[in-house]
């Protein structure tokens, strides 16, 4: 099945953020966090680079999460209830991923707040 018309390719990657919102906790989590986040960059009046700076963050969060969303998905439609050595890789490792973005971003948050609220 091929998508034959653009729209329909946006039309699937809406309907996957839509899935991942619906189903993960943690991406639900990131989406809050993002609104708070740029409501704070907002009060603190940040400036065209900062705000670049934090959309980058941002995306590289959800991102990550979007594809370790993928992967577990992908590990379940291969191994479905099974034991799978590979697929525990594969599952730690897109996990790993999404910790070392999420870490990242607190990092990255405590570079831009920490001075503006001082
Ligand atoms: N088929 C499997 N075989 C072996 N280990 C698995 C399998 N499925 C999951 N695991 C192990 O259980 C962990 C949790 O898997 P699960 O699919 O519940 O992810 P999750 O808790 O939804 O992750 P996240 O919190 O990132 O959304 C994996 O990181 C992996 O270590």
């Amino acid at each position: 099945m091929k998508n034959r018309h653009l729209t329909d390719s946006f039309r699937c990657a809406f309907r996957g953020i839509f899935q991942a919102f619906k189903t993960e906790r943690n991406f639900k989590l990131h989406v809050l966090a993002t609104i708070m986040v740029i409501l704070f960059a907002w009060y603190f009046d940040f400036t065209k680079w900062e705000y670049m700076i934090l959309i980058i963050t941002i995306m590289m969060v959800i991102i990550t999460e979007l594809l370790n969303t993928a992967v577990e998905y992908t590990v379940d439609l291969v191994c479905g209830n099974k034991y799978s050595q590979l697929g525990k890789y594969a599952k730690d490792i897109a996990a790993g991923a999404t910790l070392l973005a999420a870490f990242g971003a607190v990092i990255i948050g405590c570079i831009l707040f920490i001075p503006k609220i001082y």
